[in-house]
Parts: structure tokens; C-alpha cells; sequence
């Protein structure tokens, strides 16, 4: 059951000086949901986070955080929400845990900071000077700071960037935790894996517009495109003709050293007939069967080639909105 909007935005559009970064961007972002904003470098996820919580100005369009505009928007606003942004200021004398405690202390109703620390897999260094720490248990503190103010929407830009993979699940846990008690979370980040797993909806964000938005298992067709059936022609398959089940247009089909490779727009109609076709001759399986459907991976990067196929739009480039 979806919760109620947290994040509103509409014909969101901002230009830095003569240069048209954000053309018109449409969000939506409902309470509890883990939502990612993905784009190439220089898309525009930071400008648009930076306008989400206040930080930046806009051109044009609409924008509600919270039930409000981040434009003046006050402290009690600024208070329900936690950032992690992607370069953090040092605190090069202080140790974890007084950074942490002086952060707490900025807000109303703050988690526990031993806690935050724990959950950040800080433990151990709580008592260490932050200029001692290494750059991945740096980025562990930028993110304890983004949420110790126990914030109902938080902001991560590329929070798991410099993680090793531990500390990369540890946070993916942490982010799922706050998740289920109702924080919302809007990140950017790099890892397709990392949205794959963790988010509920991703926008994928292509020459300042978002050109497709959905659950991750299948934004851009993923779950109803082109499948590639594969399995094994041993046995009492090896050499017998395979019935016409290649996608028009589809490469020929791959048949080295036995290995058969069928790309289809209708995997479970083709499993039948192909089915079918093993059973007229004898066996009961398709040996080593997989079906696969392009990864998220292959959509985004089919979306970015063919936005940069039509970059050219001379109208795009004249545009200076704000
Ligand atoms: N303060 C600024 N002044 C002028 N141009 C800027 C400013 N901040 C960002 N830009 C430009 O706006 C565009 C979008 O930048 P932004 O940082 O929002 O992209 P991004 O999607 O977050 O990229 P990345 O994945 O590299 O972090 C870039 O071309 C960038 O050079």
C-alpha cells in the first residue's frame, strides 16, 4: 500500500548561467519508499538534490518536500530531513563520536549516537580523530551524520562510493532499516546492483528529463521484452532440426558445440513449443535450460545510446530556463 507523497516535483527545470542542466523534471516519491536517481555524470541528480532540500534555487516547475517548497522553508522543515552529500567538510580534530554527538545535538529527536555509530560500523573507532580515518570509514561517518537526526526523508548522494563490499551490505541494511520504519530515501548512485537490490523505484535521469521511471525488475519493458533462452542439444536432441522459434529480425541462432541461444519477445509460448518439440523426440528436459532477461545494466545503457543518438536537438541546447 503506497504511503503518501514525500517528494512532489513537477516541470522541475534550472540552468547554471546559459547552460541548461534540469528541462522539465517530473518526481514522485511516496513515505517508506527507497528510491534511486540514476544518470551518467553531469546528468543532474546532484542539482536535483540540492533543489529537493534547499540548497539550490530553481528555474522553474514545482517542487513540494515534505508538504513544502524547500524555498524558504525553516529550520523544523530542514530538521525532518537528512543529508549525505558527496563530499562531506572535515573534522580533522574531533574524534567519531564528538562529530557525531555535535550533530545529534542540532536536531529535536536524534537516534542514540552510540548507536548511530554502531550502525555505521564505526564501533570501533568511535574514540579515533576523524583525520585518522580511512576513506571508506569516512564515507561510514558521512552517512552516520546524515541520519542521526532520525529524519523521515534522507538524501544520500552515492553513499556506498570508497565502501568495500562488507561495509557496502552493512549500509544497505542500515538504509533498509530506516526504510521499514517509515524514512523515505532518495539516492544517487553509480551501482546498478545497488538499486537492483535495494530500491522499491528508480528514475533514471537523461539529458535533464527523466526518460524512465519504475521498479527496477522492469523499468524501460525489462519485464516484457526480449528473452534469450538457452539450453544444452545433447543427446537425443544433438542434430534434430529445432522448430521456428526465432525472434523476426533476431541474430541467427547460436548453436556452437551444441549450445543453443533463442532470443524471444514471448519466452514462456517458446518454452512450449520447444518443450514440446524435446518430448516428439524422446526427452523429457531441455538440459542446462536458462531464460534471462536483460539485465538492468543492459536497459540503462541501451537508454543512454540511444539518448545520445538524438543529442543533436538544436532546441535543447538553446534553452536557458533558469
Ligand atoms: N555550481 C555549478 N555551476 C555551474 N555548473 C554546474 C554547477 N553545478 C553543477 N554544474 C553542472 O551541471 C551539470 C549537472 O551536474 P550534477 O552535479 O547535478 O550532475 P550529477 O548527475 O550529480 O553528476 P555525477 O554523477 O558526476 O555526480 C554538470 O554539467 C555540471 O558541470
Amino acid at each position: 500500500m503506497p504511503g503518501p507523497e514525500v517528494i512532489g516535483v513537477s516541470g522541475l527545470r534550472k540552468s547554471y548561467g546559459a547552460v541548461p542542466v534540469l528541462h522539465g523534471v517530473d518526481l514522485h516519491v511516496r513515505r517508506g519508499e527507497i528510491f534511486a536517481l540514476l544518470g551518467p555524470n553531469g546528468a543532474g541528480k546532484t542539482t536535483t538534490q540540492a533543489i529537493l532540500t534547499g540548497f539550490s534555487s530553481r528555474g522553474a516547475g514545482s517542487v513540494s518536500v515534505l508538504g513544502q517548497d524547500p524555498v524558504g522553508a525553516g529550520p523544523r522543515w530542514r530538521a525532518r530531513i537528512g543529508i549525505v552529500p558527496q563530499d562531506v567538510g572535515s573534522f580533522d580534530e574531533l574524534t567519531v563520536k564528538e562529530v557525531v554527538s555535535h550533530f545529534a545535538s542540532l536536531y529535536p529527536d536524534p537516534f542514540p549516537v552510540d548507536s548511530v555509530i554502531e550502525r555505521t560500523g564505526l564501533g570501533e573507532k568511535a574514540n579515533e580523530r576523524t583525520a585518522r580515518l580511512s576513506g571508506g570509514q569516512q564515507r561510514r561517518l558521512d552517512i552516520a551524520l546524515g541520519i542521526v537526526g532520525r529524519p523521515e526523508l534522507v538524501f544520500l548522494d552515492e553513499p556506498t562510493t570508497g565502501l568495500d563490499p562488507q561495509a557496502r551490505r552493512v549500509t544497505w541494511d542500515l538504509i533498509r532499516t530506516l526504510a521499514t520504519n517509515g524514512t523515505t530515501v532518495m539516492l544517487t548512485t553509480h551501482y546498478l546492483d545497488e538499486v537492483e537490490v535495494l530500491c522499491d523505484r528508480v528514475a533514471i535521469l537523461l539529458r535533464g528529463k527523466v526518460a524512465a521511471e519504475g521498479a527496477p525488475k522492469d523499468i524501460g519493458g525489462r519485464a516484457d521484452g526480449e528473452a534469450v533462452i538457452e539450453f544444452h542439444a545433447g543427446g537425443a536432441l544433438r542434430g534434430a532440426d529445432l522448430p521456428p522459434v526465432q525472434r523476426a529480425g533476431a541474430p541467427p541462432l547460436g548453436r556452437a558445440e551444441g549450445q543453443v541461444r533463442i532470443s524471444t519477445d514471448a519466452p514462456a509460448a517458446t518454452l512450449r513449443v520447444l518443450l514440446d518439440w524435446a518430448a516428439r523426440l524422446g526427452s523429457d528436459d531441455l538440459p542446462g535450460l536458462t531464460v534471462t532477461r536483460p539485465t538492468l545494466e543492459d536497459v540503462y545503457l541501451r537508454m543512454i545510446a540511444s539518448a545520445d543518438a538524438t543529442t543533436a536537438a538544436p532546441e535543447s541546447r538553446r534553452e536557458n530556463t533558469g
